[in-house]
């Protein structure tokens, strides 16, 4: 990627370049099971306030390790987190009231009520007796009609909207949601979507971990990327499109070509449908510098070849992820 900054003005990767106190500011974390498996590594990240954070990362990386560290469930073996300002170690409660976690999976409650098991989330903060917000939570989720239903009642849609309803239910500042549309239908996923704008539109921040980079590109303000317990990248969505994203122009030709001709050799091409397009990449980033396209065009003239349509197309966030984690293999 190229970068012109010096190691000075340069933020490591996960450090914001902006001023004003994180919402969430994780510094060098390490966590080493017990038996010796490191899952963390020197993990530095800082999450703003309202923002929507996506943590991408395969199989085993580490994003269940790294949210449950900083939700205080799993003890990291150095380093810090504080969560609005509170250690959490240290200050437990505190930072522990801030957070609101969504688990992947409702757990044993088919029997107890929305409404009560809602309410039941609330009490294990301490937090006094508030009918009002959870009605207001419950409304918000759509639940409210559904509020005496029994858990079993529920579709799948439901109950996923009740996990973020309890967690919710303490009123938190920041939501962590653990891959929150894992095997939901297309439907449910956009809804689930829809769900977590609204919330981020009422101040709450948000962080996700998942699967579906269509997910990060569709929800997330910025993108940090976990492989083998190591945050090798974060980076503003938009940024990383544009700095990693490769583009390809295909140009329609008139008529069908047999193979790329010599006269066009010293350009990225490839020759796709049956002859009847020429496929030429190049890197966005090298844009500025020029993309020989124009080259390209000209080079196209010289031959004779005609053009009868062009299009571009930018790799997708998806093309992205696979190729650094390919890099790094
Ligand atoms: N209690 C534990 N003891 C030992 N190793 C563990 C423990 N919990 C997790 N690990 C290991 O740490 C690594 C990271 O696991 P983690 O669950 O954080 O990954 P993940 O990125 O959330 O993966 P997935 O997407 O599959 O949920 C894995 O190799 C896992 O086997």
């Amino acid at each position: 990627m190229p970068d012109d900054s010096t190691p000075e003005d340069r933020a490591a990767p996960g450090q914001s370049e902006t001023t004003g106190s994180p919402m969430i500011q994780v510094e060098q974390l390490d966590k080493v099971f017990d038996g010796g498996f490191q899952a963390l590594k020197n993990v530095s990240l800082e999450i703003q306030r309202g923002e929507i954070f996506a943590l991408l990362g395969p199989n085993g990386a580490g994003k269940t390790t790294l949210i449950s560290v900083i939700c205080g469930l799993v003890r990291a073996s150095s380093g810090s987190v504080k969560v609005d300002g509170h250690d959490n170690v240290a200050d437990y409660r505190q930072a522990r009231a801030m957070i609101g976690l969504v688990p992947q999976e409702l757990t044993n409650e088919a029997f107890t009520t929305v409404w009560d098991t809602v309410s039941f989330s609330r009490g294990l903060f301490g937090k006094p007796k508030n009918p009002a917000h959870i009605e207001n939570v419950l409304r918000a989720l759509t639940l409210w009609e559904k509020r005496n239903n029994r858990l079993l009642e529920l579709s799948g849609g439901m109950k996923r909207r009740v996990l973020i309803a309890k967690a919710l239910a303490h009123e938190p500042k920041v939501l962590f949601l653990d891959e929150p549309t894992a095997g939901v239908d297309v439907e449910l996923r956009r809804e689930m979507w829809e769900v977590v704008r609204q919330l981020r539109d009422q101040g709450v921040t948000i962080i996700l971990t998942t699967h579906y980079i269509e997910e990060a590109e569709e929800m997330a303000d910025r993108i940090g990327v976990i492989l083998r317990g190591e945050l090798v990248l974060v980076e503003e969505k938009a940024a990383l499109m544009r700095q990693l994203g490769r583009k390809e122009l295909t140009l329609h030709l008139d008529h069908a070509l047999d193979q790329v001709p010599a006269a066009l050799a010293g350009h990225d091409l490839a020759l796709t449908e049956e002859g009847h397009a020429l496929v030429y990449t190049y890197d966005v980033a090298r844009q500025e510098e020029g993309t020989g396209i124009a080259g390209l065009l000209a080079d196209l003239e010289a031959t004779g070849i005609r053009v009868k349509d062009l299009h571009t197309r930018q790799s997708s966030l998806e093309e992205i992820f696979v190729s650094l984690v390919r890099e790094r293999a």
